[in-house]
């Protein structure tokens, strides 16, 4: 066994090529024995065991940098720099899913979103240049991650200068979920067709070098033609046009070619890709098989089959994949955007039904909000369906392009919330904080099923601005019914009678948070706390009837599962203050810090975010604010003074307590 030798990337140079090829293969069985237990991004992986291999032989990591976008696929680069503890994966305590600084000096790029690598890798070259340094900075890229918006901003400053050492690699599975699409993965096909003709001008090297006399000179004129044969061939490679050196394509999977290429790639001293063709989910068949996404990202699964362990039940991507089909039925205006996503945000039947109306743009989500606007201003009423935290790097285009020309677009966002195991860049916690800025957009965040279906509907309805429809990661909880309706405000539980002139704890529920909202409102009645609860459905704008409700309690509590900073209970105290109802508000959320990986529930512990832990505070600030008499004892006392001599009761703002 090799794999259990190699304690560092220093361990690989004694090894022969073909001990190399043994530990290939010693890694992919351990990459399925071990992820098919923890679930993990198994495809990629299996993709990059050569590549990973090589590139650690030819660069001296940490001095060197080895840089990879998006971290997915860091399974490898792991097993050879000292990490082979696989067993917690992606779980509290475990191994991240992507690199990570804290496990180890040889992990540079934590961020798990996409096309960031060559902005990181020109940064780092242009570091290494002012401070004389010569070690080597090389980024790995995958073909999907190529289509993003920022890979080519950063391609842009890279080719302009010349002479600063940077090696990039082409990571070309033809894939991100599935083939990854555009005019760039066109012409990464025709650079990979003319692999054939690399091969035969190889083969006619040999023969006329081995050719007395004429060979030479004859392979030097073939040679010198080969630019202009292979842009008979190939289009002149985009790469050289932006003057980049371009090296391949290069067989991903042949480590002694990858070393000599990598090899002279690193001696070049300027800017140089590296095109290497990989298979992604090579060497496990059920990767292999898996048309949807050669097992881009798995769960449990048994090794053998590669089936999953255990079926997954009702989830809210699959509630809005199935209304979206019924709506497509229903409006043929509907059309839908993904960016590389299309089965993980539930688009894949909406294509089915219709291929004409759905458009992947790849990894580029900033130009799926643009393109939303333009196809609302052409008539259309768009739904980009996209993972929250990916909306993140849209922003200016859903404020600047979207909202400031009132378009029609339907924002959905999958996996809002806090997801866990992909760790802190993927936690979908930010939109509505970041969304709250953009006037004009509403946001609605569904509690259950039906009100996904019910709020898409009247999503779409809305043709003079935005709107976004965000939910969890996962299972969809059970139905969470409403007992009654106060302006656009679900009543989901009203104060026992007795308390019904005045109950203490007004609780408004976010999203999927419905049923802890309900769970605190049975804690606090065991402490004698009377509660009504309001799932508000649309969060942004604040209900104009909230105010008035507000003021029936002598408290309100805000529970969100999005950052605290900047969100729904921050909005609401602000509706609050703007109304003249100064209350005490408490408003629970995320805090602002990076959450490290760990499950979703265990996150939502370590923050706070579960029912003991709001009603133990809601409790403390009740008693703090004094039973229901004394409160109103002092206001009627406050009441009896003439105006400008006593005190006026003591209004507490409507400023949040805070942590
Ligand atoms: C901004 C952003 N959008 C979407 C994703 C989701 N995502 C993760 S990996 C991936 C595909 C990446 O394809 P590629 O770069 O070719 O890498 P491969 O998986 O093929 O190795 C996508 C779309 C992401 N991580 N970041
Ligand atoms: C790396 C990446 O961004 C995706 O592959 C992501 O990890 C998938 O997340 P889900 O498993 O929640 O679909
Ligand atoms: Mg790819």
């Amino acid at each position: 066994m090799l794999l259990t030798h190699i304690r560092g990337p220093r361990d690989l140079d004694r090894l022969t090529l073909e001990q190399l090829d043994q530990l290939a293969a010693e890694i992919r069985t351990f990459l399925v024995d071990a992820v098919s237990k923890t679930g993990g991004h198994l495809g990629p992986n299996l993709g990059v065991v050569e590549l990973t291999i090589a590139l650690h032989r030819v660069f001296d990591s940490p001095r060197d940098k080895v840089l990879l976008d998006t971290g997915h696929q860091s399974y490898v680069h792991k097993l050879l720099t000292g990490r082979q503890d696989f067993s917690k994966l992606k779980s509290k305590g475990g191994l991240s899913g992507y690199p990570s600084r804290a496990e180890s000096e040889h992990d540079v790029i934590e961020n798990s979103h996409a096309s960031t690598v060559l902005g990181w890798a020109e940064g780092l070259a242009k570091a290494n240049e002012l401070l004389g340094k010569q070690d080597h900075v090389v980024a790995v890229i995958g073909d999907g991650a190529l289509t993003g918006g920022m890979a080519w901003e950063a391609l842009n400053n890279i080719a302009a200068a010349k002479n600063r050492p940077l090696v990039i690699v082409v990571n070309d599975n033809e894939r991100s979920y599935a083939p990854t699409i555009g005019g760039l993965a066109n012409h990464l096909a025709t650079l990979r067709t003319t692999d054939g003709y690399e091969r035969f001008l190889a083969r006619g090297k040999d023969l006329l070098e081995r050719t007395p006399v004429v060979g030479r000179p004859l392979y030097e004129t073939l040679h010198g033609a080969k630019k202009g044969l292979k842009d008979f061939i190939a289009p002149q490679g985009m790469f050289e046009d932006l003057g980049l050196k371009y090296v391949g394509p290069i067989d991903g999977h042949d480590i002694e070619a990858l070393e000599s290429a990598l090899q002279r790639a690193k001696r070049f001293g300027g800017p140089v890709i590296v095109h290497c063709l990989t298979e992604k989910g090579r060497g496990y068949q059920p990767a292999l098989q898996d048309e949807a996404d050669r097992f881009h990202a798995v769960g449990k699964i048994h090794p053998d089959t590669g089936l999953p362990i255990s079926a997954s039940g009702a989830d809210w991507t699959s509630v809005f994949a199935e209304e979206m089909v019924k709506l497509g039925h229903e409006r043929e205006d509907i059309v839908a955007i993904t960016a590389a996503m299309l089965q993980p945000v539930g688009l894949d039947k909406f294509a089915k039904a219709f291929p004409n109306r759905v458009y992947d743009v790849g990894i580029a989500e900033q130009h799926a909000a643009v393109s939303a606007a333009g196809l609302a201003t052409g008539g259309l009423h768009p739904v980009f369906a996209v993972y929250a935290t990916f909306l993140n790097r849209a922003f200016d285009q859903v404020l600047m392009d979207v909202a400031l020309h009132k378009c029609g677009v339907t924002f959905v966002l999958d996996r809002a919330g806090i997801t866990g195991t992909d760790g802190a860049s993927h936690n979908g916690m930010w939109d509505m904080s970041l969304l709250q800025v953009v006037p004009g957009l509403r946001i609605a965040a569904p509690r259950d099923a039906d009100q996904v279906r019910a709020q898409l509907r009247e999503a779409v309805e809305v043709d003079g601005a935005p709107t976004v429809v965000r939910y969890s990661k996962g299972a969809v909880g059970p139905a969470v019914r409403a007992v009654g309706r106060i302006g656009g405000m679900d009543v989901l539980r009203e104060p026992a009678p007795a308390d019904a002139d005045r109950p203490d704890v007004l609780l408004v529920s976010v999203g999927a948070l419905a049923p802890m909202c309900l769970e605190v409102a049975d804690l606090l009645d065991k402490q004698g706390i009377s509660t009504t609860v309001v799932d508000p459905r649309w969060v942004k704008p604040v209900d104009e009837e909230l105010p008035a409700l507000a003021e029936r309690h002598r408290v309100v509590v805000t529970v969100e599962d999005n950052i605290r900073v900047g969100g729904v209970g921050s909005a609401i105290a602000q509706a609050l203050r703007d109304s003249g109802v100064d209350m005490p508000l408490r408003d629970f959320g995320i805090p602002p810090r990076f959450l490290d990986h760990a499950s979703r529930k265990e996150v939502m512990a370590e923050i706070g975010l579960t029912a003991p832990d709001i009603a133990r505070q809601v409790t403390g600030l009740v008693s703090r604010i004094g039973g229901r008499y004394e409160s109103e004892a002092a206001a009627s006392a406050a009441a009896a003074e003439p105006a400008g001599t006593g005190a006026a009761a003591q209004s507490t703002a409507a400023e949040p307590v805070r942590d």
